[in-house]
């Protein structure tokens, strides 16, 4: 087992950080993409199985943890959760954002959207997700509303 390592995990308020009562969202195996929820993500904050969100994907560094030029520690003190303000305050080089390709494993999965998107027709159809996806988001987009990373709020219009 691996120590726990990371308490500064983001508090959702959605219930327990394990595998009780949480669902882990996937889409089908041949849409290639897999989509997880920060219930899902925040549990893998162990020294060996750490993941952490950059720019709402989801990354798999366990393996990297030792070959972080930046040490493993600043890793780990994110581990679990959103690492995006931390990786760009340091203002890696085009090398370091290549080398995240290697550990992607996945999308972060926005909870918003669950209220444009028909849950059912996400796990049976990936092509339904797609175009209810950009059905509701051409919905939302005309009505005035702006997308950021986590949230969306309504312009002044
Ligand atoms: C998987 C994600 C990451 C990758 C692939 C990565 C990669 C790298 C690479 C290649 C370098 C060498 C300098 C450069 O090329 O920019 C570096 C340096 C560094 N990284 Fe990361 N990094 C990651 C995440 C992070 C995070 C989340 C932090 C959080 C603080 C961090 C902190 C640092 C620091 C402090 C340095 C040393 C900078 C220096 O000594 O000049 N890195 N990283």
């Amino acid at each position: 087992m691996g120590e726990e390592i990371n308490e500064n995990i983001l508090n959702t308020g959605s219930g327990p950080a394990n595998n009780t009562g949480v669902e882990e969202v996937s889409e089908p195996a041949d849409c290639g993409v897999k989509y997880y929820t920060l219930e899902d993500i925040r549990i893998h904050n162990l020294s060996n199985d750490t993941w952490l969100i950059i720019h709402d994907k989801v990354y798999d560094i366990t393996t990297f943890l030792e070959e972080h030029p930046g040490g493993e520690e600043v890793l780990l003190e994110q581990a679990g959760a959103d690492a995006t303000e931390s990786f760009e305050d340091v203002g890696h080089s085009t090398d370091a954002r290549e080398m995240l390709e290697q550990y992607y494993i996945g999308e972060l999965h926005m909870h918003f959207l669950d209220h444009v998107v028909d849950t059912s027709y996400r796990r049976n159809s990936c092509r339904g997700h797609v175009s209810l996806l950009h059905v509701g988001t051409q919905v939302l987009l005309s009505a005035g509303f702006q997308f950021s990373s986590h949230s969306f709020h309504r312009e002044a219009l």
